[in-house]
């Protein structure tokens, strides 16, 4: 999802000089007004991050000089395959930081609020805080954080990571516990109906994924003097579904809802409900645009566009 949406939004110059890579040359800073090329990881370019190999021959074919690496399976689906989960989240993780090690890439990982578990204080997270996250997906994101440190610290390998709320597009959801915030939309405007797997009082925070977009390019041509942590909290607002659903109401008032909670409300019981973000908007003045009735005109807008131009198929 996150990747898709990345690459439908244009990103202004950036205004650092971007790098040139060569086959086995360290970089060397050219003109500042190339941007850098960035490296998404995904299906674009059709490329298994499982394959070493592969992504170096695309890493020295553009020559890129950033690699968002977006490739994971999210907490309820890597609940469901576990040693795929590990194989993709895990050892995808090992070859993207080895990669930019050895071509000098500046790399971006995300985060998740599913990297705290019932240990951290939930109400509000802390940046730095007790991390035991009791899914596959929030391990494999809290590895993915030491390593890129790791790296940071041992090699000068300029990592960033953000760590993300529950994200809302108009894509379809991908596998996630916060994805009844993206299905509700499709569901209601398709049949008006809704069957949430979350209890109505499940706090859970959130992004619109323009704020979230933005974020990752403003902390991404933040200089690094002025960071003073390589991963950061972000997040906008905090909602649970009957108050998305009390949102939605004032653009559909007919709206219905039940509630069945499943396996995936064991996981949101064990995530924050209140995000702290104070870090980022010190150091990088992060600073959210979309609150929960902005968020829901812009999702009733682009999923309505996006079932009236399948209906005209
Ligand atoms: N969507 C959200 O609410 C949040 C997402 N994030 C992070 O953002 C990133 C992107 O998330 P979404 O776009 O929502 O997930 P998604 O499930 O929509 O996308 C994940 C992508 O990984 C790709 N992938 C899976 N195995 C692969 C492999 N072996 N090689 C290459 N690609 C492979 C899939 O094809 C898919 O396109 C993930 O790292 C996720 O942890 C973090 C916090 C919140
Ligand atoms: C918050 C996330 O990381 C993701 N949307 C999930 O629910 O797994």
């Amino acid at each position: 999802m996150l990747r898709r949406m990345l690459q439908s939004v244009r990103p202004c110059r950036p205004r650092f000089y971007s790098q040139y890579i060569t086959n086995d040359q360290p970089r060397h800073y050219v003109n500042p007004h190339d941007p850098p090329r960035i490296l998404i990881t995904g299906p674009y370019i059709f490329a298994d991050i499982l394959d070493f190999k592969g992504l170096q021959q695309i890493v020295v074919t553009h020559r890129i000089d950033w690699l968002i690496h977006f490739s994971a399976l999210l907490s309820a689906i890597g609940e469901q395959n576990v040693p795929l989960a590990i194989r993709v989240n895990i050892e995808g993780v090992h070859n993207v930081i080895e990669l930019a090690k050895q071509y000098r890439l500046k790399v971006f990982i995300p985060s998740t609020i599913g990297s705290f578990g019932p240990e951290s204080p939930r109400n509000p997270t802390p940046n730095v805080t007790i991390q035991r996250p009791k899914t596959i997906y929030g391990v494999s994101k809290v590895h993915a954080e030491l390593l890129g440190e790791y790296y940071f610290h041992r090699y000068g390998l300029d990592f960033r990571c953000l760590r993300f709320p529950g994200v809302i597009s108009s894509d379809p959801p991908g596998g996630g516990t916060t994805d009844y915030a993206v299905a509700i939309f499709h569901d209601i405007l398709r049949s008006g109906k809704f069957e949430c797997y979350l209890r109505p009082d499940t706090r859970l925070p959130m992004m619109y994924i323009k704020d979230c977009l933005r974020a990752l390019w403003e902390y991404m041509e933040t200089p690094a003097a002025k960071l003073k942590r390589r991963v950061y909290n972000v997040t906008a607002m905090s909602f649970t579904p009957e108050e998305l659903v009390a949102a939605i109401a004032k653009h559909v008032p007919e709206v219905k809802v039940t509630y069945r909670p499943d396996s995936r409300q064991l996981i949101a019981d064990t995530w924050p409900q209140v995000f702290d973000d104070s870090a980022a908007r010190e150091d990088w003045q992060w600073k959210h645009k979309y609150d929960i009735d902005m968020l829901v005109t812009a999702m009733i807008r682009d999923v309505g566009r996006q079932l009236e131009q399948q209906n005209s198929l």
